[in-house]
């Protein structure tokens, strides 16, 4: 389905508005990046050698900042596009709080200021993976959103780089059980946000933006959550054989794994809508959360 509209600007910065400091953590989206950080620090403490608290403490701080960087120069871009969305519309950008001026060079200075934070404390190629992250969350992810529903499956490559970026942090190059880490992340993102696009259908197209529903349809959007909730659960499971992670975690990944996809397999139901796609994207978050404990407690190093 394609809409046709016109974009209104974001509101004009209020004269009297000061900045305020909730406005600039409003700006790195500080849940998801909590998260993202969750994901970092469960890769580097699965990975072989163990790090040195100093490396450890560089690789979170460097990780926060480009994270962070790279969530504030989301908003930068989309600030016309977030005004017309009941979710987004109250962000300091498009509500008028602060100039798209402060948003952009907040993102840049952050964003910068971690790359030696990554490149000194921690090694040149979690730096280098760092800016790979930002640079196509910002520039390839951010743009296309506006064209194309494939690009969900561009935004999932920096979604999936920070629990690599942890491991990278241990023993400095990508091998198998970073990509394993890789694998788990990048397929979790699909049925994650498939789940949010089934939900907020509307609002995305309000907005302009091809999200897979308003392009393939509901039916096609369901099928692709429970493809990909199974490339996911297969991924989580070679953990094991790998040998980053024992007996206990591979039961418990197994039975999250089952009660996704049996969740996910429910909404095939015609009758299953948004409040069904809503319970699984909040499954999906304590899914990640579980699953990651489980990484965390049953570690093989
Ligand atoms: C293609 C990749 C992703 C997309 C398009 C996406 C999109 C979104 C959206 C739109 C929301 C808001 C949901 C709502 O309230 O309606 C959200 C929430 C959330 N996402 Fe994602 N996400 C992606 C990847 C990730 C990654 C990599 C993480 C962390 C590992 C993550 C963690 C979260 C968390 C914790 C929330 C709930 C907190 C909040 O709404 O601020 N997401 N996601
Ligand atoms: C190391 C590094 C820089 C990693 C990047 C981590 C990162 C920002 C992951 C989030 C991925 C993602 C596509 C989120 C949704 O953005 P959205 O634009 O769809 O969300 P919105 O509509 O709420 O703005």
């Amino acid at each position: 389905m394609s809409t046709s509209f016109s974009l209104p600007e974001s509101k004009p910065l209020e004269a009297a508005a000061s900045l305020r400091f909730a406005d600039f953590v409003a700006l790195t989206k500080p849940r998801i990046t909590a998260m993202v950080i969750i994901t970092a620090a469960g890769g580097m403490c699965l990975a072989p050698p163990q790090v040195s608290a100093m490396t450890m403490v560089m690789l979170l701080l460097g990780m926060g900042l480009i994270v962070s960087g790279a969530n504030a120069l989301n908003m930068y871009i989309e600030r016309d596009i977030d005004a017309h969305m009941v979710r987004t519309r109250k962000r300091p950008l498009p509500a008028g709080r602060m100039s798209p001026k402060t948003a952009l060079w907040f993102g840049v200075a952050i964003s910068i200021i971690s790359v030696p934070i990554l490149a000194i404390g921690v090694n040149a190629t979690t730096a280098l993976l760092g800016v790979l992250a930002n640079v196509s969350y910002v520039l390839g992810y951010t743009p296309l959103k506006q064209r194309s529903h494939v690009a969900l499956f561009v935004g999932a490559v920096p979604g999936a780089i920070p629990p690599l970026m942890g491991w990278t942090a241990s023993t400095a190059h990508c091998d198998a059980g970073g990509l394993a880490l890789f694998a788990i992340l990048f397929f979790w993102q699909i049925p994650h946000f498939l789940a949010i696009a089934l939900f907020r259908k509307e609002d995305y197209a309000r907005a302009g933006l091809h999200v897979m529903p308003n392009v393939l349809g509901i039916s096609a959007t369901k099928q692709s959550i429970i493809t990909h909730t199974g490339a996911l659960v297969a991924s989580t499971l070679l953990i094991f054989p790998l040998g980053i992670a024992g007996r206990g975690y591979l039961l418990t990944a197994f039975v999250l794994g089952c009660v996704f996809l049996g969740w996910a397999s429910y909404g095939l139901r015609e009758s299953s809508g948004n409040k069904w796609a809503r319970s699984l994207f909040f499954y999906s978050i304590a899914y990640l959360v579980l699953l990651f404990i489980a990484l965390a407690a049953d570690a093989r190093v």
